[in-house]
């Protein structure tokens, strides 16, 4: 009998650093073949577009799927299985499945669809993979910011549980079956204690834990979890089926983004200087996207995740393409103020 296709779920809040796993991962795949599925929040395929871009011989543009509807755990039987089934019908099946849900994604709805019929004959689920920004719980992103959780609820009614940030990324962490702490290189060692410490008491399992930073984890670790996932994943209930079967409404908006149409930017730097600014102000989570600078042949990512923002250039614009400056933002519903937000990026262009 064919033995089944492992697949690894790889998770963790907007920004944690999965794009950057599975880059590193591409290109020391050791002659792997990995299909790749990207699930993204926000109505531009930043991910799947920088994957592409990294030009690993082992995963193919033909072998990266992208999902951009955001909410895999609404959508998983519209649009995950039937991307399942696909690629499961392909003459050349790949070694090994990676899938990144978008970073406000619960993983344990995808997890399930792995019990699914005629999935659950061919593909298992390795393991799933958690990623935490160290640098964001040290800096207490996560905690349960009393004030602000007040705040929201007095702007919106329906907001149904304490801090939407802080339930999602406990729901992540109780889905893991490794927990990657990322970004070690922006904390010490006494605050990575501390860190430990703190997504330790977040999760009543206790997966395995190891820190990375740069993305470095090595493929036998990230791909050779061997766990059968989907088998377990009743045991690992997130908040949300908690509230469904307490017959609790839950509502999907706890989060919005838009996208932003620029020109070019005149100057890079001075750009990335009133990005931080722009991010404080308006309460940004999370911004990503592609820049085109005056005078320059290459295409600038831009990625901004809290207050840290990192900009490089990529790949030449290829003949044809469009340029221009796109970029997603993403923050809590009713907490973007989209329109202040664009005339403060126009201006930060020019
Ligand atoms: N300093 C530091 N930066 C990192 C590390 N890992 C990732 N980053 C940076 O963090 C930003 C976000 O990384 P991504 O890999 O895009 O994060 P993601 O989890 O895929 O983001 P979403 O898909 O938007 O949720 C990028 O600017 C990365 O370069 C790390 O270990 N250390």
């Amino acid at each position: 009998m064919q033995s089944k296709i492992p697949a690894t779920v790889i998770t963790g809040f907007l920004g944690a650093g999965k794009t950057t796993i599975i880059r590193n991962l591409l290109m020391n795949a050791q002659g792997r073949r990995i299909a790749l599925i990207i699930n993204e929040f926000g109505d531009l395929g930043v991910d799947g577009d920088v994957l592409k871009g990294c030009g690993a011989e082992t995963c193919s543009e033909d072998d990266i799927v992208e999902l951009t509807n955001g909410c895999i755990c609404c959508t998983v039987a519209d649009d995950f299985i039937p991307t399942m089934e696909k690629l499961l019908e392909r003459d050349r099946l790949p070694d090994h499945i990676v899938i990144e849900t978008s970073g406000l994604a619960l993983p344990q709805p995808l997890v399930n669809a792995f019990n699914w019929p005629g999935i659950k004959e061919r593909v298992t689920v390795d393991g799933v993979v958690t990623v935490v920004d160290s640098a964001a719980v040290a800096a207490g992103r996560f905690a349960d910011d009393e004030d602000r959780v007040d705040a929201l609820r007095a702007a919106d009614e329906s907001l149904d549980h304490e801090s939407p940030l802080e339930e999602l990324f406990e729901d992540q962490l109780t889905a893991a079956d490794l927990i990657i702490l990322n970004k070690s290189d922006l904390v010490d060692a006494a605050g990575l204690s501390a860190v430990r410490n703190d997504v330790a008491a977040r999760t009543s399992r206790k997966p395995q834990m190891i820190e990375a930073s740069g993305g470095e984890v090595s493929a036998a670790v990230l791909l050779g979890l061997g766990v059968g996932t989907e088998s377990d994943i009743a045991n690992r209930r997130s908040h949300h089926e908690i509230e469904h079967e307490n017959g609790e409404e839950h509502d999907h908006d706890d989060f919005e983004s838009f996208v932003v149409d620029l020109g070019g930017v005149a100057a890079p730097d001075r750009f990335s200087k009133a990005l931080r600014d722009i991010i404080a102000t308006h309460d940004i989570l999370r911004l990503k996207g592609f820049a085109d600078v005056a005078g320059k042949p290459m295409r600038l990512v831009v990625q901004a995740v809290g207050s840290r923002v990192d900009s490089y250039f990529d790949r030449a614009w290829k003949p044809g393409e469009e340029r221009g400056t796109r970029l997603v933002v993403i923050g809590l519903h009713d907490g973007l103020d989209e329109a202040a937000i664009t005339a403060a990026l126009q201006d930060a262009a020019r």
